[in-house]
């Protein structure tokens, strides 16, 4: 479970994030939409103790990441595809991490596995395509086993293979009674992903709604969306 509690991020004159107060709750595929600079990305940021909000607080599990003792273990992200090291192997890489957070080994061969990288275990990150980048971070998430899982744009670039495998890796994750959160800007995409939709327009709330409502209402998910932030389109203007 993830929980926002009146959380705000004021940069300079600039509100990212405007009172957000939401659960992410287990069990299903939370999506995560807005348009450019609604701050969904310092949403994450915030959860991920990676941007203090300039009040209101975010919570994994109850806790504030900063006071989690072995952070991998309760949640696991993936902000930038390319985050490994380009000189390290994908198992060089799993392996340091694991170690840092004192989770057996036997994980690194688990995700390898669970991500399809075995047979490049040895291979440097950096010779990586983006599709294989993408399942490295989705292994390093998977690291500890963590109940919650947060995905930035996680299909942005990938081939449709690489999407259906995201989506499907999504979806059973969830079925297995973690909380996902993933944001996207493909509708269509998060139509065949998500149960569950948060829509943030200028850094407000703007709906969180089961997928079907907002179909059911709409027509579309895009229709709901389009016409949830017909209001929030940022168009650069100082708020
Ligand atoms: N470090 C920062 N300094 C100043 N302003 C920032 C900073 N990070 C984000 N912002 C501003 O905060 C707002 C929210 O940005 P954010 O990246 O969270 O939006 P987003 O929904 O993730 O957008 P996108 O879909 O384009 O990735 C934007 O107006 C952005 O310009």
């Amino acid at each position: 479970m993830i929980t926002f509690r009146h959380v705000t991020k004021r940069y300079g004159r600039r509100t990212a994030v405007d009172d957000l107060t939401v659960d992410v709750r287990p069990g299903r595929v939370t999506g995560f939409l807005g348009p450019n600079g609604a701050g969904k990305s310092t949403t994450m940021r915030i959860l991920l103790g990676l941007d203090r909000p300039t009040s209101g607080e975010a919570l994994v599990g109850g806790v504030r990441y900063a006071a989690l003792r072995w952070p991998l273990r309760e949640v696991g992200a993936v902000l930038d595809a390319r985050s490994a090291h380009p000189g390290r192997t994908a198992r060089a890489h799993l392996t340091a991490l694991a170690r840092s957070n004192r989770l057996p080994a036997a994980r690194v061969d688990a995700v390898l596995d669970r991500v399809g990288l075995t047979a490049v275990a040895g291979t440097r990150a950096g010779k990586f395509s983006l599709g294989m980048s993408q399942r490295l971070g989705i292994a390093a998430a998977l690291l500890g086993d963590p109940g919650v899982l947060v995905f930035d744009e996680p299909v942005n670039g990938l081939d449709p293979e690489g999407v259906r495998w995201v989506r499907e890796l999504a979806r059973s994750l969830a079925a297995e009674g973690r909380t996902v959160l993933l944001s996207s800007h493909l509708m269509s995409e998060a139509q065949l992903t998500a149960d569950h939709l948060l829509v943030l327009g200028r850094g407000r709330l703007l709906a969180d709604a089961p997928l079907a409502d907002l179909v059911a209402s709409h027509g579309s998910l895009e229709d709901a969306y389009l016409a949830l932030t017909s209001g929030s389109v940022e168009y650069g203007a100082t708020r």
